[in-house]
């Protein structure tokens, strides 16, 4: 459902992505893995057109992404991006009523049915209760939660989140990986918790330096000789009761020895 075919990012005169293809299948949860500045933000940034691409293209059902308006890919795809930056003090309910604007024409009013879609979405995520409070008094994990419920509100059969379970807590690290697997969408995501990659996706697709450097299911993908090639660390990977795979991460060598 989504795809790129030979993505190349150049910003600065920097190559940041060098002709990436990736797929995530219908109903699929996918993972973007890699180090730091390995490019997984800007290769989302292009899926979700913040950033138009050097060279290839986004394919959306098989049709090129920059043939649709910015109202039918916000039909299409909801996101949860990494930085949340809001200059006036919105309240909770006002930022999820957002996701409801693609549905709506110039300066229609809410509906009790975009009430009704924003209370459920707040409710999923855990944060019913809160829709008077102002955004930017929230938690780092509270505001994470208000923006998923935002995309939530969006209805759109893909979701794609940067680093979503950045600022939670373990107990709401699972939450919110259970809770997007449950939601029966088309999902890319970004994740560094290689242990919640192997848990939750169906398929992980790795960069390294804006190449992509392996793609398969997270027991496939994650060997211990493929972690210590991409992040330069060792480990040991164990299967777990339902045959995913688990990482303990070693003490890097000490050189002296
Ligand atoms: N506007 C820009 N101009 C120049 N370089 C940029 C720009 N935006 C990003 N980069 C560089 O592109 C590389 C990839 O960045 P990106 O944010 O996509 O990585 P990432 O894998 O998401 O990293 P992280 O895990 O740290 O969030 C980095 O080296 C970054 O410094």
């Amino acid at each position: 459902m989504i795809r790129t075919q030979d993505l190349s990012v150049t910003l600065g005169g920097q190559e940041i992505l060098d002709r990436i293809g990736i797929s995530v299948g219908k109903k699929q949860v996918v993972g973007l893995i890699g180090p730091n500045g390995s490019g997984k933000s800007t290769l989302l940034k292009c899926i979700y057109r913040v950033l138009q691409p050097t060279g290839g293209a986004v394919l959306l059902d098989g049709h090129d992404l920059h043939n649709y308006t910015v109202r039918q890919s916000a039909q299409t795809l909801a996101v949860v991006a990494q930085q949340h930056h809001y200059s006036f003090d919105f309240s909770v309910r006002e930022i999820v009523m957002m996701g409801r604007s693609p549905h709506k024409r110039a300066l229609e009013r809410d509906n009790a049915e975009d009430e009704r879609i924003v209370r459920e979405a707040l409710q999923t995520v855990g944060m019913a209760g809160r829709e008077e409070r102002v955004f930017s008094t929230l938690s780092g994990g509270e505001q994470q939660r208000v923006i998923l419920a935002r995309a939530l509100a969006q209805q759109t059969p893909c979701l794609i989140l940067d680093e979503p379970t950045n600022h939670l807590d373990i107990q709401h690290q699972l939450q919110i990986m259970e809770l997007i697997r449950s939601l029966d969408k088309t999902v890319l995501l970004a994740l560094h918790d290689l242990n919640l990659a192997a848990a939750y996706c169906d398929m992980l697709f790795a960069l390294q330096d804006g190449k992509l450097v392996g793609s398969g299911t997270p027991g496939e993908l994650l060997t211990p000789a493929f972690i210590e090639k991409v992040y330069h660390v060792r480990a040991r990977v164990g299967t777990d009761e339902e045959g995913r795979p688990y990482i303990l991460y070693r003490p890097a060598r000490k050189e002296s020895q």
